[in-house]
């Protein structure tokens, strides 16, 4: 279903973000050629030092959005907005990302285990010279996780592409206990402050 008036670039390599932006009945194109454009290789996801979790999401949202509208300009593509995201997960002020291996997924999984932690995806439009961003938040609580779920859950190729180490839509709903905010959000796209930002920028409902 198609309900918004404009076709958008979406600016991910995430099949979640192209769901869950499908679900809204958005039109998009992706654009990710990010071995071709002039400003490199790919976004770089590392913190610099002492940043806060907020600023650095919202930094490398941008990144996103900076690169992929250079490729649009350098590959003379039509102009149309270009939607970027990113998601982290941070809890005692620190920054998980995605986990690099077996023992660094369990790290993770262990730390959030029986607390509350913080899941935050910023989401950015550009679009004629303009942007609109925002970031949402939001609060999950995990039970006490058992030596054996870790085990298993780390064993499959779950954890390895994500944010903390977990996704909330697979197996991982089993370590949670409760959520206040967003659950599309956790996912990578908070759908409702989405919808908000494509009507800022001038995109609407049919
Ligand atoms: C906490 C959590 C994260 N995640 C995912 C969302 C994000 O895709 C990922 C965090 O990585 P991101 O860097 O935000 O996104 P990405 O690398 O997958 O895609 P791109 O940069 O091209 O847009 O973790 C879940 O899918 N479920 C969850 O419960």
């Amino acid at each position: 279903m198609k309900i918004w008036n404009q076709k958008i670039y979406l600016a991910s390599k995430s099949s979640r973000r192209r769901e869950l932006l499908r679900q809204i009945g958005v039109d998009f194109e992706l654009l990710l050629l990010r071995d071709q454009a002039p400003r490199g290789p790919d976004v770089s996801e590392a913190a610099l030092p002492h940043e806060h979790p907020v600023a650095y999401v919202e930094r490398v949202t941008l990144e996103k959005a900076a690169f992929a509208f250079d490729t649009m300009q350098w590959r003379k593509l039509p102009v149309r907005p270009i939607l970027a995201a990113d998601t982290t997960v941070t809890i005692d002020g620190q920054i998980l990302g995605k986990p690099a291996d077996r023992a660094q997924a369990r790290d993770m999984l262990l730390r959030l285990s029986g607390r509350t932690h913080h899941v935050l995806t910023s989401v950015v439009v550009v679009y004629q010279g303009q942007s609109w961003q925002i970031t949402q938040t939001s609060e999950v609580v995990f039970q006490t996780l058992s030596e054996n779920m870790v085990r298993a859950y780390c064993a499959s190729t779950e954890p390895y592409d994500k944010a903390g180490g977990y996704g909330i839509q697979g197996v991982a709903a089993l370590f949670v206990k409760c959520i206040n905010g967003s659950h599309s959000g956790i996912m990578g796209l908070p759908l409702y402050e989405t919808a908000q930002l494509l009507q800022q920028a001038g995109i609407d409902i049919l």
